[in-house]
């Protein structure tokens, strides 16, 4: 795993553009490559800043594209299909550009399955019907809590140490809902390529702990690394890292 590259834009909406961008050229390459294309989007601040970007650039795609494209979630919240909280409302921009219906693998909601355990097991045996529980994710987008989390792997949380599965079951979630499902560090590790988006003054610590010492206990997202890994963030998420200007650097 080579170490993250970094982008840094004068906004989240700028850092966003930029990760979806090359979002839509990973995906078209993979379908070019493999004839389908598997994308995990994030929740919270970065998912919602790239969900509208993100659609404006797969629209520009041929159909071939946009009907190859599966999305997946890093991690779900299990609150019911229609409520607010939930992370799969940002898939609804894609879906209206091509992707289809069928290939948004939305977690079952409580409305559904009796429990968090069975919509965990429901959305494993998706991952393995798809080979997801070996093969590679092409994409997997994250966003980072202030604390330092990614997907729905805390600090200090059993969750986060979850080995030979590919979903885990979240409980006591430290931030609302309680009850999630997260895709592991394992899938993470084996994903083609990982893109981290924040953004915020608030994100500036999270940033700094994450791209220094690797430690899942103290700050999960410093283990968020795949095959590549992007982290593209906005001046002020960077500003803990020392006289950055808007730019690229490796
Ligand atoms: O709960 C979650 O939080 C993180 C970060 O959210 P933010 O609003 O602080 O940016 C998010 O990446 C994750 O998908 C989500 O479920």
């Amino acid at each position: 795993m080579a170490r993250p590259t970094l982008q840094v834009s004068d906004s989240l909406s700028q850092a966003a553009a930029s990760a979806a961008a090359d979002t839509v050229r990973t995906l078209a390459e993979a379908v070019a490559a493999r004839g389908t294309a598997h994308l995990a989007l994030t929740g919270g601040s970065g998912g919602v800043a790239l969900a509208d970007h993100l659609a404006q650039e797969l629209a520009r795609e041929p159909t071939q594209v946009r009907e190859a494209v599966h999305l997946w979630f890093g991690d779900e919240r299990f609150v019911p299909v229609s409520d607010p909280e939930r992370n799969d409302l940002l898939a609804a921009p894609l879906v209206r550009v091509g992707v289809p219906d069928s290939h948004v693998h939305h977690l079952p909601g409580p409305e559904t399955v009796s429990s968090l355990d069975s919509a965990t097991d429901l959305l494993t045996q998706d991952l393995r019907a798809h080979h997801l529980d070996y093969e590679p994710f092409d994409l997997i987008h994250l966003g980072l809590g202030p604390d330092a989390h990614v997907c729905s792997l805390f600090p200090g949380h059993p969750a986060a140490l979850t080995t030979g599965r590919s979903a885990v079951a979240v409980r006591e979630s430290p931030k609302p809902p309680p009850q999630r499902c997260s895709l592991t560090f394992e899938v993470l590790h084996r994903a083609r390529h990982v893109m981290v988006v924040a953004g915020g003054q608030g994100k500036a610590e999270a940033v700094t702990r994450s791209l220094g010492a690797i430690d899942v206990v103290t700050a999960p997202a410093s283990c968020a690394r795949g095959k590549r890994t992007t982290w593209y963030l906005d001046v002020q998420a960077a500003s803990g890292l020392g006289d950055i200007q808007p730019t690229t650097r490796a």
